[in-house]
């Protein structure tokens, strides 16, 4: 704490607070570590502007020292904007850009409408007082960092704004001054104009108007070209917001995306290339809920604006083939996932033990001794009967274990067989295979469920009772426990034997695959233990360090079939 320097100390409703500016506390990294509220009655004017700005106080509770504050500071957005009902802009967009920049979002509705990707076939407003209500109980309880607005449909709901916030002054105001949707249909018609210019610009933080709506700000200036951009930014700076940003997703004849920031000293001229696409309705709502995001966080403007814009484009390029609706602006997703379901050739079946019953592991190094390829492998063992195939490639390089890996995929999910990846969760994720399995030194089962969703199979090695808990507790699908018997495969492996497999099975609450030194001669003596949830066996060497993978695999089948194994 020693290097803060504070405002000043005040005591309130007997606690003691500590009074720093919002840029100090947040390029300390204040915020994120400690309670920060916003004090409604400690408002600042800056010189020269009519802005009031608030500081955020840190609370110390009981003359402790701040540090020893354990509540965490979620980074907050509220977004005071429409409803869009096919949810590709308006407070949908907003919620999902947060959701997708990791930030909270709030919602006060200003405004229905009834759209689509056509337009606007209908709006209805929320009364004023109504606006009100939603604006009070948000920051009356919450504690928002930055508010942003889109749609504000009349006078009244833009003055209510403004009186609410000089009343719950917040750490930043980001001002997306929608007028008029793409589709050509009015949000907000010209009535607001004086005081959207008067009361509201001056506040903001930053102002994010595309050509239209900069032209309409400043009385149907023509905005054609990157330097008309950068004019209308710097008369629209002139009028009290802190920075500008021009957009220029409708600039004519352009095969970039250019966008104009200015902060009154600098302009950045932010490129990225022009996404093809007819899926973009909702791009103005979301590159400004994603400012509002990224200042959330603590990063400054400069830096929140570039992250934002190259979301925005790594979305709309991920959804380009997405379809939605029949009109001519579609919706993009937010959230990069739909893609990947709607187009893949396999649904994902929800996790079956029974899986497990011929679980093969492929071995780059045996295949690389039978000079045969990965892909080769996985189609012998699964035209021999497995019913599941664990891809363990410890010397192949990344980009082309990912290669063959997508290549197995299609393989395994042609005859309905699972593939998992061993330890490489990244690959997995990029590939969309359908799980990992990991030792107890790789990722945690935790972390790696974390990553890939509730949906994927994880399965962990255990030797012992305490490991297979963990295991259940981390939310895995199974646990492989071995080594049973000795093993080449892996050097140094710690045998637990019939009875070590035993006493993993009965302690765990998974279902649980053998593995280690298992093959023809004594896969029946493992499967003769008779837990109730030992599914299977996990194989290496004696289905690929052989000649014929597909012999050997249906020779193990059948001897697995003789077995009682994954009959309960
Ligand atoms: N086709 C596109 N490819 C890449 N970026 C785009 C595209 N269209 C818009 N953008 C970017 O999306 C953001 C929103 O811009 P714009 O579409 O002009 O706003 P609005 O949705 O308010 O009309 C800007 O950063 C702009 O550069
Ligand atoms: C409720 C609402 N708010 C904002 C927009 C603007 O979105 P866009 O300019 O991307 O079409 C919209 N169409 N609907
Ligand atoms: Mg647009």
């Amino acid at each position: 704490m020693a290097s803060a320097t504070f405002l000043s100390t005040l005591s309130l409703a007997n606690k003691n607070y500590l009074l720093l500016t919002p840029t100090h506390a947040y390029a300390k990294g204040y915020t994120n570590n400690f309670r920060v509220s916003n004090l409604p009655s400690i408002v600042v004017r800056k010189e020269g502007s009519v802005r009031s700005q608030g500081f955020v106080a840190m609370q110390e509770k009981g003359g402790s020292t701040l540090s020893d504050d354990s509540r965490t500071k979620t980074p907050h957005v509220l977004t005071v904007a429409g409803s869009d009902s096919g949810a590709g802009a308006g407070i949908q967009a907003d919620l999902k850009a947060c959701a997708a920049r990791r930030v909270y979002c709030s919602t006060v509705i200003t405004a229905l409408t009834a759209q689509n990707t056509v337009g606007v076939q209908g709006v209805s407003n929320v009364p004023e007082d109504f606006v009100a209500q939603q604006l009070k109980s948000v920051l009356s309880d919450m504690q928002v960092d930055v508010v942003k607005t889109g749609m504000l449909p009349s006078v009244g709901i833009v003055k209510t704004l403004c009186k609410t916030l000089r009343e719950f002054p917040v750490h930043a105001l980001v001002v997306d001054p929608v007028m008029v949707s793409t589709s050509g249909d009015v949000l907000a018609g010209p009535s607001i104009l004086s005081t959207f210019l008067e009361e509201l610009l001056p506040m903001a933080d930053i102002i994010t108007p595309n050509l239209k709506e900069a032209s309409a700000l400043l009385n149907g200036m023509q905005l054609e070209t990157v330097d008309d951009m950068r004019s209308a930014a710097r008369l629209l700076h002139n009028m009290g917001p802190k920075n500008v940003l021009v957009k220029g997703g409708d600039l004519p004849d352009s095969s970039d995306a250019v966008d104009i920031l200015y902060n009154g000293h600098n302009f950045y001229e932010l490129r990225s290339p022009r996404i093809r696409t007819r899926n973009s309705h909702g791009t103005g709502c979301s590159l400004a809920s994603s400012i509002a995001a990224e200042v959330a966080k603590g990063y400054p403007m400069l830096s929140a604006v570039k992250v934002a814009k190259r979301f925005v484009e790594t979305a709309l390029d991920y959804s380009k083939e997405i379809d939605i609706g029949n009109g001519p602006q579609g919706p993009f997703d937010h959230l990069l996932r739909l893609k990947s379901h709607s187009q893949a050739c396999h649904r994902q079946q929800p996790f079956d033990p029974s899986d497990l019953f011929l679980y093969a592991v492929t071995d780059s190094r045996m295949n690389k001794r039978w000079g045969r390829s990965i892909i080769d492998a996985v189609k012998a063992a699964i035209d021999g009967g497995a019913t599941i195939i664990q891809l363990r490639e410890k010397d192949a390089e990344t980009k082309d274990f990912m290669e063959s890996a997508k290549a197995c995929l299609r393989i395994c999910h042609l005859h309905g067989v699972p593939l998992l990846i061993n330890d490489r969760v990244d690959v997995a994720i990029a590939c969309d295979a359908d799980g990992v399995h990991v030792g107890q030194s790789d990722m945690p089962a935790r972390v790696a469920r974390t990553l890939l969703g509730p949906e994927k199979i994880i399965g962990v090695s255990c030797k012992t009772p305490e490991q297979a808990e963990q295991a259940w507790v981390d939310g895995a699908d199974y646990i492989g426990c071995g080594g049973v018997y000795p093993t080449n495969t892996k050097e140094n492996n710690i045998t637990v034997g019939l009875n070590g497999l035993k006493t993993v099975c009965m302690a765990s609450k998974l279902p649980v695959v053998a593995i280690g030194g298992i093959g023809v001669s004594n896969a029946r003596a493992v499967m003769e233990i008779c837990a109730s949830n030992l599914k299977g066996v996990a194989v290496v060497s004696a289905l690929f360090d052989r000649e014929c993978v597909q012999t050997e695999t249906r020779k193990l089948h059948e001897v697995l079939l003789g077995s009682n194994i994954g009959s309960t």
